[in-house]
């Protein structure tokens, strides 16, 4: 039995969807977190902790240092929340045109008035068309593609920036979105400007002052990225010169609040019941997955590495990608008489991981060995269930 700890309000169909080898939230002893974006910096992480899957995309709420060097494989699950931050984005970008915040404003505080009269003597909610308008979206990944497509079947001209830009990612880009080779030709001339991408040391205040200083007057401005990748101060600032027509983001800050000009939703960009049901069905996949065969695919501090598991056993071994790992631990099954019947390996960065397939189960004694070897981070023994 293996046991999965949730955090976070995790979707019942990705609990469902776990076998009935998992018993969830019995302990805090887990072999697997599922989680969304609780903050885990501060988390001390119990020693069978062996997997967190983050249902959602940004995993700037993983400190994967120190995950990696516990020899937990974390990862995440890009794109199953993507449709539901696009059409909150659309729906912000016609909410922002059309004054829509203002308008229920007024109208809740003129509840009894017969407030279709104003029109016809105040223009303050005459609005704007997004039609032939241009929108200038900052990463072009999962959810900034689909934005971009999105606001170009609307009529709306789009720019896209991302200097990072996989090639899987281009295949999903119509090819009516303009490419910008710098993040200043994306903005310069863009009614409207959104900002999709992960929060890392390098993009946080990626939006800063000089950024909106370069955008053009009365422009609307969004981030359903994370909090920081705008520079909020930045943001009020361009506001109250009048600069920048509208704010509207999913991360609140305290100089944002009591503002007309702001709208903050409270970061709901990916809470959809499909959204949240996709990303936790991913995530009760990954888990399966990885603690059943070890197989890695996508994670974020381990390689990929697919191997069919056809043996009785399997030996995991995260380790230090240097010279003479994989020597040193065929000699350590040799000194215990195993034979290997296959071996993988890969590596990532500074991590290597290597995968052993054998007919009989590893001893204790071997175990403790290999994990005695420097370097090496964590050693796992799976029993085929097939
Ligand atoms: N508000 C919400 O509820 C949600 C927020 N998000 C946020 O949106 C982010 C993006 O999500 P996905 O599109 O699914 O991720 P993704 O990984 O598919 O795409 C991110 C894109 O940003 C690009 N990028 C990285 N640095 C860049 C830079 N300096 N300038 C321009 N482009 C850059 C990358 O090349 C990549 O194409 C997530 O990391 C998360 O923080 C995602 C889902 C829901
Ligand atoms: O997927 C993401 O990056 C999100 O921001 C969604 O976060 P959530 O799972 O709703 O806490």
């Amino acid at each position: 039995m293996y046991n999965v700890k949730t955090y976070n309000a995790i979707s019942p169909a990705g609990i469902d969807h776990l076998s009935n080898q998992y018993q969830v939230n019995k302990t805090d002893d887990a072999d697997a977190y599922l989680i969304r974006s609780v903050d885990l910096h501060e988390a001390d992480f119990p020693k069978q902790l062996k997997v967190i899957a983050r249902a959602g995309a940004g995993f700037n709420n993983i400190p994967l240092d120190r995950v990696t060097e516990a020899g937990i494989a974390a990862f995440n699950t890009p794109g199953s929340n993507a449709n539901a931050v696009k059409e909150l984005v659309i729906a912000m970008l016609v909410a922002s045109a059309r004054h829509m915040f203002a308008v229920t404003n007024f109208s809740a505080q003129h509840i009894h008035a017969d407030i279709s009269l104003m029109k016809k003597t105040d223009d303050r909610f005459k609005g704007t068309e997004l039609l032939g308008k241009k929108l200038a979206v900052i990463g072009l990944g999962h959810v900034g593609s689909l934005v971009a497509n999105a606001a170009r079947e609307l009529g709306m001209k789009v720019v896209g920036f991302d200097p990072f830009l996989s090639s899987d990612a281009a295949w999903h880009i119509s090819n009516q979105i303009e490419r910008a080779d710098s993040m200043k030709a994306a903005i310069k001339d863009a009614d409207f400007v959104t900002v999709h991408v992960p929060k890392t040391a390098e993009t946080t205040g990626l939006i800063g002052a000089e950024e909106i200083k370069a955008m053009k007057d009365g422009v609307h401005l969004l981030n359903y990225s994370r909090l920081g990748i705008v520079d909020n101060q930045a943001a009020v600032n361009a506001l109250d010169a009048k600069h920048v027509a509208s704010y509207i983001t999913d991360f609140g800050e305290d100089v944002l609040f009591n503002r007309e000009d702001v709208v903050v939703t409270p970061h709901i960009g990916g809470s959809t019941e499909e959204a949240e049901a996709n990303g936790s069905i991913r995530g009760a996949n990954i888990i399966m997955k990885y603690l059943e065969t070890g197989n890695v695919k996508g994670a974020l501090n381990l390689p990929d590495l697919n191997v069919p598991f056809n043996t009785p056993f399997r030996l995991t071994l995260i380790h230090q990608n240097i010279p003479n790992m994989v020597g040193q631990i065929a000699t350590k099954l040799a000194n215990n008489d195993l034979n290997i019947e296959g071996m993988s390996n890969a590596a990532k960065d500074k991590i290597a991981y290597t995968i052993i397939d054998l007919d009989e189960e590893p001893t204790e004694d071997l175990v403790d060995a290999l994990t005695q070897i420097n370097s090496i981070i964590r050693v796992r023994v799976i029993k085929n269930q097939k």
